[in-house]
């Protein structure tokens, strides 16, 4: 027998099993027995032993070692749930995941604190070299006069990342009298004050910080943030600490810039590949890490297992969902009539991240038409998880909405019951430095989202994919150029989108492709005479 919950799983009466396949506190497989469910711990398998087994599971938790491919999907013929103990999800394949309908979890707050904690405490052995002081002493050496250490008073932070953790490493490293400089596009100038940092461009963190520490998720706009360019305009002397992702720093850079004594110490939790068994840092003087401790204390791993499996357990047992990073929370009514439509939003509020993402401070979201007749507030929150997806990994349809309002971002909702040009519209307008922005989408046919305007500019176009977006003047032959650049790179256009202000005026070209566009092409596209903007997008 089966039983259908409001999320649409069927779920058995039997009870729901749950492989537990990475270390975890012992706390977890309790909870999961009192709660219902039978649990197997079985650690440290292969990926083929993983995928032997994994078809007899409705849940897999883990954490950052099982690596949850398509191919183990593949073979998950029962799961339903997914939780990750831990905030990353990097290892988890969300959207093949997502296309078999299997809901995913992490427990964004539970290794935060500790995590902090970390990156102070590499911060303090950068600073006394205590690592290697401690190396040469038990050695018999009795290095007294071998280590003359810095003080972290009256130094500055600089903070990549003001997120959860980095707002936590701030409050610890004001608490030390240091001063810290912030670079976060969604920190706003009223969080900045409340939290006791300065706001600042990357340009002018990285010219001013004594101690620089990486809080953000890898994304493609984080990707090698301190690259060799972004070292050499660091203060000489500089410190770097990076307990966030691996591949935010450029290691072969750092070791240059360590070698060189541009840098005087970094000290790394995470690294590009993982594990680490080898490294051209290792050995290098003044380098520290510890491999991927940054979440190993006693409190945060009790925190993580309790909550990932209260709320695993709790979704397999009765279909209540919590920090799912893709899935609503809807009640049976409302979800077939609201889907498409936070389909359409999650979109509209991806487009306007990827192309509007600097100094955001206040976001408008408009419906129109039937839109208007619908609870706005599942809608809102499927823009602002698509806006914030852009910056951060725990963003999901029901934090959204509390995490922008945490960040001071300035949320407005407005219903125009009459209908315009569409029977059903919703815009989305962002301020930013620039100026406002606004793109608008419609409902096509059996619920389909269309954008239908982008920056006040009338264009229909799918978001699906891999994406281009170029703004050029309108100009004859324009069009060709482009399309042979792409066929020179054997990128296949899919579809093509163009809208214009007027005739010779400013125009869009939205472009469906195959394939991603590489960094090369888009620089040779950006060099096509007429171009104003090119910019690469990816949508789910
Ligand atoms: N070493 C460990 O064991 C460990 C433990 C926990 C978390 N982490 C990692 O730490 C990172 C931060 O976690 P969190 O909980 O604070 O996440 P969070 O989502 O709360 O914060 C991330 C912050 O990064 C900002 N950001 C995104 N893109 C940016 C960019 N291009 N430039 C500057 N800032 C940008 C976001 O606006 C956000 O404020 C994550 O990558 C997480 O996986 C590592
Ligand atoms: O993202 C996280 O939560 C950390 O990277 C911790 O990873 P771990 O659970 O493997 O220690």
């Amino acid at each position: 027998m089966t039983v259908s919950h409001s999320d649409g799983l069927d779920r058995n009466m039997t009870k729901p099993k749950v492989l537990i396949s990475d270390k975890m506190d012992p706390n977890a497989a309790r909870i999961f027995t009192e709660m219902g469910c039978d649990v197997d711990v079985i650690t440290g398998e292969t990926p083929e032993q993983l995928i032997a087994r994994i078809g007899e599971y409705d849940g897999l938790a883990i954490r950052s070692s099982t690596k949850v491919t398509k191919a183990i999907l593949d073979a998950a013929t029962n799961l339903k749930v997914i939780g990750r103990a831990g905030i990353g999800v990097d290892n988890v394949d969300i959207p093949a995941a997502s296309a078999q309908g299997v809901v995913v979890m992490n427990t964004p707050f539970g290794n935060s604190i500790t995590t902090a904690e970390h990156a102070i405490a590499m911060m303090f052995a950068l600073a006394r070299q205590i690592p290697e002081a401690n190396a040469q002493t038990q050695a018999g050496l009795w290095p007294k006069n071998g280590f003359m250490g810095v003080e972290v008073t009256g130094k500055t932070l600089g903070l990549i990342g003001a997120g959860n953790i980095g707002s936590i490493v701030a409050s610890r490293a004001l608490g030390l009298k240091m001063k810290v400089v912030a670079f976060d596009p969604f920190l706003t100038p009223e969080r900045a004050v409340e939290m006791g940092v300065e706001k600042a461009d990357l340009e002018t963190l990285l010219a001013k910080a004594d101690f620089i520490t990486l809080h953000t998720p890898l994304t493609d706009q984080t990707r090698n943030i301190l690259s060799r360019e972004n070292i050499a305009k660091c203060k000489k002397g500089v410190r770097i600490i990076n307990c966030a992702r691996g591949g935010l720093v450029d290691e072969a850079a750092l070791k240059d810039a360590l070698d060189s004594g541009h840098v005087a110490g970094a000290a790394l939790d995470v690294f590009e590949t993982e594990p680490a068994k080898e490294s051209p840092l290792f050995g290098t003087p003044n380098f520290i890490c510890t491999p991927h401790l940054g979440a190993s204390t006693t409190e945060a791993q009790v925190n993580v297992a309790l909550q990932v499996a209260e709320q695993m357990a709790d979704f397999l047992v009765t279909g209540g969902v919590t920090n799912a990073l893709n899935m609503p929370s809807l009640s049976a009514e409302e979800a077939p009539k609201l889907r498409p439509y936070m389909a359409l939003a999650e979109k509209l509020g991806s487009l306007v991240g990827q192309l509007a993402h600097d100094n955001l401070t206040k976001i408008a979201i408009e419906v129109e038409g039937a839109a208007a007749q619908l609870n706005q507030k599942p809608i809102t929150a499927a823009v602002l998880a698509g806006l914030m997806k852009q910056y951060s990994q725990t963003v999901n349809m029901v934090n959204a909405p509390f995490l922008a309002k945490e960040r001071g971002l300035d949320v407005r909702e407005v219903r125009h019951d009459r209908e315009g040009e569409y029977r059903t519209l919703v815009r989305v307008t962002v301020s930013t430095s620039q100026g406002e922005r606004s793109v608008a989408g419609t409902l096509f046919g059996n619920g389909q989202p269309r954008l239908v305007e982008i920056f006040g500019i009338g264009i229909e176009a799918d978001l699906d994919g891999d994406m281009l977006y170029i703004v050029n003047s309108d100009a004859p032959g324009f069009i060709g150029r482009i399309g042979t650049l792409l066929g020179q790179n054997t990128i296949n256009i899919g579809t093509f989108h163009l809208g214009r202000r007027e005739a010779g005026g400013e125009a869009v070209l939205l472009l469906s492709l195959d394939n991603p566009v590489s960094e090369d092409v888009l620089k040779e596209a950006r060099e096509i005479q007429g171009v104003r903007v090119v910019k690469a997008l990816k949508f789910a």
